[in-house]
């Protein structure tokens, strides 16, 4: 895989149902490019509409849903079912050769229990990338739910960043996109001002520190830095509402965040004009 680009692109809950029509065009503009795109995504806000019908009231532990067997069937009809299928049919609808499946296909996520008081939430041991690997040499956009499997067969309920983040390593992406509801890291959320354009892991771990991230965003800066440790050169986080691009994200007039190594950041922190 190292000698063919690859990107991860993880599709946050939070965004779904508003994705901009340029979001899929710039998916499937990347790969006619020679750019190989795997696809995760997540979608805990659908997760939440089914278990409201069936009465039951999430809770989250760390960021992290507390998922017990009647919540976990919920999680994969709202992940593997809905969500994933909505996806693969916009993206074909955008031209591209989108097919779904979930970490538990082709054991690509392999996890054991990360706390029994999380319940079914896994924890990622392991990447299988052989199915995805073919699929995505053929020409394929892949298009993963995040679920994962143990040994015994047991399915689990994975942060949907978390899982981008151990995909991205293992396919040897150089980058990794996480699309989401805000337009990249705010200096202060408060406001919901100063959208910082390249920041590095110290920083990020600076921000965290103060308090100036937290939420949602921290399992995805956290999947971030994980993967900026290994072959990942640059981690974006972008708004998929608004009008997208995947090209030149060094020039001004693009929209969101990049991590970098700490190597490659041309500024430690800068911030874009505030929108
Ligand atoms: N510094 C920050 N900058 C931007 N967003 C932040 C920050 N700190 C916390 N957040 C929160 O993180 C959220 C994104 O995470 P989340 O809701 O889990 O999205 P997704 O479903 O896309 O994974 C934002 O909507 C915002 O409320
Ligand atoms: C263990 C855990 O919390 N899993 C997440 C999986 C979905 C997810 O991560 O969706 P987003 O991308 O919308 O955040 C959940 O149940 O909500």
């Amino acid at each position: 895989m190292a000698d063919v680009p690859s990107v991860v692109v993880k599709i946050g809950g939070s965004v779904l149902e508003r994705l901009h029509p340029s979001f899929y065009e710039a998916c499937v503009s990347l790969q006619q490019r020679g750019v190989r795109v795997a696809v995760v995504h997540g979608g805990g806000p659908v997760i939440n509409r089914l278990l409201e019908r069936s009465e039951i009231r999430p809770s989250f532990v760390r960021g992290l849903r507390v998922t017990d067997a009647e919540t976990l069937t919920w999680v994969q009809m709202a992940l593997a079912g809905l969500v994933n299928k909505d996806l693969v049919a916009r993206l074909q609808a955008a031209g591209a050769a989108a097919v779904g499946l979930s970490g538990v296909d082709g054991k690509l996520l392999q996890v054991r229990q990360k706390d029994s008081s999380l319940g079914y939430v896994g924890e990622v041991t392991g990447v299988e990338t052989a199915l995805l690997s073919a699929l995505l040499e053929k020409g394929w956009m892949p298009v993963t739910a995040s679920l994962g499997v143990d040994e015994a067969g047991q399915i689990y309920n994975v942060n949907a960043d978390t899982a981008a983040g151990a995909i991205a390593r293992a396919l040897h992406a150089s980058r990794m996109v996480m699309v989401t509801d805000v337009p990249g890291i705010y200096a202060s959320p408060e406001k919901k001002e100063g959208v910082l354009r390249t920041v590095t892991p110290a920083a990020v771990r600076d921000l965290i520190q103060n308090g100036k991230i937290s939420g949602g965003m921290i399992p995805k800066v956290s999947a971030a830095l994980s993967c900026l440790k290994g072959p990942v050169r640059e981690v974006l986080i972008v708004d998929g509402g608004k009008p997208f691009s995947l090209d030149g994200t060094k020039e001004e007039g693009w929209n969101g965040t990049r991590i970098v190594q700490e190597e490659g950041a041309d500024h430690v922190v800068s911030h874009l004009p505030t929108v």
